[in-house]
């Protein structure tokens, strides 16, 4: 018997049923931070955080392009959140900042879709809450980006477009906590695997998104991709 064979078959039948491409097919969580800009801190009126605010999306949640967004029966405000998301490529626990860097595979584009207020006292400050960032779909992201073709990740412009209007802006030069902080903090308490994908926040407010809207992103120049919005 060859497991070598075995293995090969059944990610393709994953990937194909799934419609994820390898990292994202592979990947066992999704954490994102939460309020690492200081636009959306000013904007909700929060404290600033001392500490990285993380929350869990399950992998459930991932879709890549040709799939659609589905805003569940549920929520009536679900807003879109773009992201740069960083895909871990080597396991660890416990790294410090300065080794941090030398575990990452790749990054991505990424969405954090997120529904606001539905359920109110549990995001009364502007805190995340598991259902609303974890439906089905909330978290569609693009291709991995080699380390390579990201020259610095700290100075990344990230746009996003509704129906051909720019709604959101912003450059991870302004994270509170970068990419480095995010990965040690996180392997405090978990341990990271390969193709794990940090979230990093979104940098400014975000509107609801309704049935028939066109979302579009983009890292700059260097990377775009477009959903679909429709209700479930
Ligand atoms: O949706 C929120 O409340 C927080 C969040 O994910 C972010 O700042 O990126
Ligand atoms: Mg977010």
């Amino acid at each position: 018997m060859n497991l070598g064979r075995i293995a090969g078959q059944t990610f393709i039948r994953r990937a194909m049923s799934t419609g994820l491409e390898s990292f994202a097919v592979n990947s066992k969580k999704i954490l994102g931070a939460a309020l690492n800009y200081m636009d959306i801190v000013r904007e909700r009126n929060v404290p600033v955080p001392k500490d990285p605010v993380v929350f869990l999306k399950p992998s459930t949640s991932l879709i890549q392009e040709g799939q659609d967004i589905v805003i569940p029966k549920v929520f009536t405000k679900v807003a879109h959140e773009v992201e740069l998301g960083v895909v871990i490529g080597k396991k660890c626990k416990n790294v410090s900042r300065d080794e941090a860097l030398s575990f990452i595979g790749g990054y991505c584009l990424a969405l954090d879709m997120t529904a606001q207020c539905d359920l109110g006292e549990a995001r009364k400050n502007g805190h995340p809450w598991s259902l609303g960032k974890g439906f089905d779909t909330s978290t569609p992201v693009s291709r991995l980006l080699k380390p390579e073709e990201i020259a610095d990740p700290h100075n990344l412009d990230l746009w996003l477009k509704v129906n051909d209007k720019l709604v959101q802006e912003g450059n991870t030069a302004d994270l509170i906590f970068n990419v480095a902080d995010l990965i040690s903090f996180c392997s405090k308490y978990m341990t990271l695997e390969p193709n794990d994908i940090i979230l990093t926040g979104t940098p400014k407010n975000s509107l609801p998104v309704k049935n028939g809207d066109v979302i579009e992103c983009g890292i700059g120049k260097l990377i775009k991709m477009k959903f679909n919005c429709k209700d479930e």
